[in-house]
């Protein structure tokens, strides 16, 4: 298993925020992670990414304890996407890209081409043509959320812990981005609200009041009592009759 977690717990001024979480996610896997506001989705991913230190429990890395690597080599093996990262630096988009390559610098091996290959293949995958020399603070939300993958991207991790990536996006960058993270050759663990995008990730786990309570296959785990439970929506399935895909409609409780 590439990534762990064993009891993960963490609380803050006495107030339980994420309790008894263990999940072990397979290599090249992509986790969809879903629940309602608050339930602490991203809470567990910067457990998860070592940003937070967890106050009971570990996450193991390729089998080691996360707090025990220097933070280099985590930044090797994680690429962490925040929800609301912003910058109040003046820096170009290709500049913020580019900080995606810190954890592969050393005065040994310096900026070469081979970053220079990797940050343009990053820009692409986000489809950044022609932003390079924009300032990111003249972006729109969405084009900031497209540069910060790019930055996660020319990381180039093992793993890749993404909070809510379409959050901004319009609809043709929110399928391009789902497509491109699932092609990739990495393990994902993506935080979502759009439970149609949940359907289409290899394994789904559900939040709800800081614990993990279901872990599985989207379709399974993603059933109509357990939406009901946890979001309090009344879901159906829809079969599209032209290639028997499926879907969500939901709608209030009456
Ligand atoms: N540092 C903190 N201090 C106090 N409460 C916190 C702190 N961090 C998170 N919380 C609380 O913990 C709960 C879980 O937050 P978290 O951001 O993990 O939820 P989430 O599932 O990602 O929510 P959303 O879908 O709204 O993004 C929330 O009630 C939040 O207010």
């Amino acid at each position: 298993m590439i990534l762990e977690a064993h009891d993960l717990g963490w609380s803050v001024r006495r107030t339980q925020i994420v309790r008894d979480v263990s999940l072990a996610v397979r290599e090249g896997e992509t986790l969809g992670l879903v629940g309602p506001n608050g339930s602490g989705k991203s809470t567990l991913l910067r457990l998860l990414s070592g940003i937070l230190k967890p106050t009971t429990g570990d996450v193991l890395v390729e089998g080691q304890p996360l707090g025990h690597l220097p933070r280099r080599l985590a930044a090797q093996k994680i690429a962490y996407l925040e929800q609301q990262a912003d910058t109040g630096e003046a820096i170009t988009v290709r500049d913020a890209v580019e900080l995606g390559r810190t954890p592969w610098l050393t005065p040994l091996q310096p900026w070469s081409a081979k970053d220079d290959r990797i940050v343009a293949e990053a820009m692409a995958g986000a489809d950044l043509h022609g932003f390079g020399t924009r300032y990111w603070a003249t972006l729109s939300g969405g084009e900031k959320q497209r540069v910060h993958l790019a930055r996660a991207l020319a990381q180039r991790p093992r793993i890749l812990l993404l909070d809510e990536p379409t959050n901004h996006l319009d609809v043709r960058h929110q399928l391009s981005i789902l497509k491109l993270v699932a092609a990739l050759p990495v393990t994902s663990i993506v935080a979502l609200h759009d439970l149609n995008q949940a359907l289409a990730c290899d394994r789904v786990g559900v939040m709800a009041g800081g614990r993990l309570v279901a872990l599985g296959a989207p379709e399974q785990v993603l059933n109509v009592e357990r939406i009901a439970e946890v979001f309090g929506v009344r879901a159906s399935i829809v079969t599209d009759p032209a290639d028997g895909a499926r879907f969500f409609r939901l709608d209030h409780i009456e």
